[in-house]
């Protein structure tokens, strides 16, 4: 394969490149555990020039697809394994599907069409965006026609995408209508009892194949299509004769609702003043809570503030940068709601909400996901959160140990955007170097999941982002203390009417230290301070070395 040197960078880990022809090569990536997205595509003139002397370019266009197939289900195996061991397996979070529930053939036809139609509908236009007009058209076209069901032979016979491509002339308006034309007519006829199959014959077929292949993945990692609970042909999934009433009632929210993974069985026993306690009790992880355009809009939103806070067009203490770069420095913070001391500030304010500060309020695209986080029943609608900090994390930075002050009621969340990264908990987190912690139990954040933390998870375990190996965005939310809520606050009523979409199973009522039930020193009764926990909870970050209430040396600074 070619060699190619980077060109352009954008932010959200797209590059453009320029080979060393300077044939323009558009490479669109997302990465994010465990689906990894590539898709490549040559220019035109360098199709119809052949500009390229190694290799024709739509078999030089085959082998990139190749190779970035082979290293995405790499990753994604390597990935997948990581975290079914750090997560998913063990005795009591085995999840399996029972026997007699395989997948069956048909099953697999129409978790093929699932997942066409759902990367077409939520992520056409950002895979789209950075190739030329005539890739995308093809390779939407056979997402399309998976969608209907075409099969992949039938596919190349007909598909025009060969006039690009494959045939190496270019497409005139002429050559895109007939190709519109065709893809409808085969959309139309539907499935002729042929496997639809992804494997396709031409360059950009495949592309659409990986593509496909990823989304399926998402959709089989869905815990809701484990248990078969997820309505396994949707209105929007088949086609309009196929509709039953039934599945024509579920709405594009609701379906969206059971496609979010919620995992709440956390477990990690750490011995505790004698007892054998859950530390990581009160934790949940729900993924795929923001589909791929959202977290891309959401990001691109937060650039967009960064920009206004490098220019000083946000208020004093609402942004804020580290002041000098080195691997474990802290973050690039911007703040709604409240002005959230981490440490000791220079004016000589503790610690915690600083009440005579003002910030910039909520921005309504983050109040947008508040209400969805509340109607998803991802939050409960008695912690609707009136404030939030958005952390910008670049290669290296990290947030160290550190329990969320009780300024903020629990619980509160964190959204993950743009790379993955690990948390980690513990009650006693080592610091093995600059950026470096090791705790008891490490978690990935998948991007577009949101992290609860509540009881023991929140207050007996501490937390910690080691340095990040990607450029990161999270946005933790958190509902202020109503005693300790800034003098100028003004609370949003229409976000404090959110309410759970559908009937709510119950949020879990959390003692502030819960034994487990295998505990081995019952009989002690629990010591609990006169705030009702058993433990002296730290500030955030307190300064390297301060000693804490409980006596243990703090190891938490930003
Ligand atoms: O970035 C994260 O995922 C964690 C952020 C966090 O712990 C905090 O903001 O308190
Ligand atoms: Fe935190």
């Amino acid at each position: 394969m070619a060699e190619f040197r980077a060109r352009g960078n954008n932010h959200y880990g797209r590059r453009v490149y320029a080979n060393n022809n300077e044939a323009e090569m558009a490479t669109l990536e997302w990465e994010g555990r465990p689906r990894v997205w590539k898709a490549h595509a040559l220019n035109e003139d360098e199709t119809r020039n052949g500009t390229d002397p190694e290799s024709r370019p739509e078999s030089k266009l085959q082998q990139n697809v190749v190779a970035v197939s082979k290293e995405s289900s790499k990753q994604y195996d390597a990935q997948e394994t990581r975290s079914k061991q750090a997560v998913y397996e063990g005795p009591q979070n085995q999840q399996t599907v029972p026997e007699g529930l395989q997948n069956k053939e048909e099953d697999v036809e129409d978790d093929l069409r699932r997942a066409a139609v759902l990367v077409l509908d939520r992520a056409s236009s950002f895979l789209f965006t950075d190739l030329c007009e005539s890739c995308s058209a093809s390779i939407k076209h056979r997402l399309i026609s998976i969608a209907s069901g075409i099969s992949a032979a039938e596919w190349s016979l007909n598909d025009a995408s060969q006039l690009h491509h494959g045939g190496g002339k270019s497409l005139n308006d002429e050559a895109v209508e007939e190709r519109d034309r065709k893809v409808e007519v085969m959309a139309r006829q539907g499935r002729k009892n042929q496997r639809i199959g992804v494997v396709t014959a031409d360059a950009n077929g495949s592309t659409a194949s990986n593509i496909i292949k990823s989304a399926l993945r998402s959709i089989r990692d869905a815990p809701a299509y484990r248990t078969r609970s997820m309505p396994r042909q949707a209105g929007l999934l088949r086609r309009p004769d196929q509709v039953s009433s039934e599945s024509a009632n579920i709405s594009l929210d609701q379906q969206r609702i059971l496609e979010v993974g919620r995992k709440k069985d956390f477990c990690f026993l750490d011995r505790v003043n004698g007892q054998n306690v859950n530390i990581l009790e009160g934790l949940e992880l729900h993924t795929n809570v923001l589909n791929i355009e959202e977290q891309k809009e959401l990001v691109d939103y937060v650039y967009e503030l960064q920009e206004l806070g490098r220019n000083q067009k946000l208020r004093r203490r609402t942004y804020s940068e580290p002041r000098k770069w080195m691997r474990g420095k802290g973050r690039v913070t911007i703040q709604f709601g409240c002005c959230y001391n981490y440490a000791v500030d220079k004016d000589g304010n503790p610690p915690g909400i600083i009440r005579q500060e003002e910030v910039d309020e909520i921005p309504p695209k983050f109040c947008t996901i508040i209400k969805r986080m509340v109607e998803w029943q991802v939050l409960p609608p008695s912690c609707i959160p009136d404030s939030c900090i958005v952390n910008i994390y670049d290669v290296g930075d990290c947030i160290p140990p550190h329990i969320d002050h009780h300024d903020f009621v629990r619980p509160f969340c964190t959204l993950s955007l743009l790379s993955e990264c690990n948390i980690t908990f513990g009650t006693n987190l080592k610091i093995a170097g600059p950026g470096e912690f090791i705790g008891s139990f490490t978690l990935p954040l998948p991007i577009g999941s949101v992290l609860i933390l509540n009881g023991n998870g929140a207050d007996v375990a501490k937390h910690a982002v080691p340095a990040v190996p990607r450029r990161r965005i999270s946005i933790t939310f958190r509902k202020m203390d109503p005693t300790k809520v800034p003098v100028s606050f003004r609370p949003d009523r229409e976000l404090l009417s959110s309410r759970p979409l559908l009937p709510s199973t119950g949020y879990p009522k959390l003692s502030p230290l819960n034994a487990s039930s295998n505990s081995v020193d019952d009989s002690h009764v629990q010591n609990l301070d006169s705030d009702g926990y058993k433990f002296s909870l730290e500030s955030d970050f307190p300064a390297l070395g301060r000693k804490a209430p409980n006596g243990r040396l703090t190891n938490s600074r930003v």
